[in-house]
């Protein structure tokens, strides 16, 4: 006898999402649902129009058309209760040069109205996570870009969110430290819901449960990394047959 077993909550929902800048379109009726525990890989081109659906994702903009919705609050009207369950990386990290890591995670607790025990805990905890003892006391601008991104991490972990959105969170680092975050990210995968977008191929075969891509604003993938290898002899081919001149071609 099969069991039917009731599908993971939708955690992060893109429900025919778009973005208009005067007659141009940077998102076009995207529409896509995170699910509970899963982590996601947003994959396109530069100018696909990934951080703009993020940016509506998060609430950061307002969507032309369409309803985003964490945790299944609408980020319109209720965005309060879904930003206290949601953490984002924006594509340059949200990062004042002239603060010191500690006084910035202190205002962006303030900010969230963490209680100042849980405060303290929390910057503790974040701080043990991104690794950042060593820097706390530095000016943000004088500190390496792999060190501004766990920042910008610490940031995104402080109110212990169960939904994680992150913008290129490997972009610019070397490989020293992007195996770091990639580590990270597998430790927050075990108890989070993660959205993120890369331009490394790779990475989306080492960590993630499903693929959405999308090109010139549109949807192109949504599926596992296994069904890539349908639509291509490798990650490389199939990212060129989806978002490359063949779809260009094809459409
Ligand atoms: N405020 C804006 N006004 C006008 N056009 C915009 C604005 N923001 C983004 N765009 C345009 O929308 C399109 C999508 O941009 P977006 O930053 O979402 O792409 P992306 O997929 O994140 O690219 P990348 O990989 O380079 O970060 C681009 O053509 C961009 O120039």
């Amino acid at each position: 006898m099969s069991e039917s077993k009731t599908p993971a909550k939708p955690m992060i929902e893109a429900d025919h999402l778009s973005k208009f800048y005067g007659p141009f379109a940077a998102s076009r009726d995207v529409s896509f649902t995170v699910r509970e525990g899963e982590l996601v890989a947003f994959l396109g081109p530069n100018g696909a129009g990934k951080s703009t659906t993020m940016k509506m994702l998060t609430g950061y903009i307002a969507p032309s058309e369409g309803e985003a919705r964490i945790a299944g609050f609408n980020m319109l009207s209720e965005r309060i209760e879904g930003s206290k369950r949601l953490g984002y990386l924006p594509e340059n990290g949200p990062l004042y040069p002239e603060m010191t890591p500690l006084s910035m995670l202190s205002f962006f607790a303030d900010a969230r109205g963490l209680s100042p025990a849980y405060r303290k805990e929390r910057i503790e905890a974040v701080v043990e996570i991104c690794d950042l003892s060593t820097v706390m006391y530095k000016a943000t601008s004088k500190l390496s870009k792999g060190f501004k991104q766990r920042v910008g991490m610490a940031q995104a972990l402080l109110h212990e969110p169960d939904v994680l959105i992150l913008d290129e969170p490997t972009a610019g680092l070397d490989p020293n430290q992007i195996r770091e975050v990639r580590r990270t990210m597998r430790r927050l995968s075990e108890t989070k819901t993660i959205l993120l977008s890369t331009h490394i191929l790779q990475e989306v075969e080492a960590m993630a449960d499903r693929v959405v891509m999308i090109n010139e604003g549109r949807v192109v993938y949504n599926g596992d990394v296994a069904g890539l290898y349908e639509r291509g002899t490798d990650l490389d081919d199939a990212f060129h047959n989806l978002t490359g001149q063949a779809a260009v071609e094809a459409s």
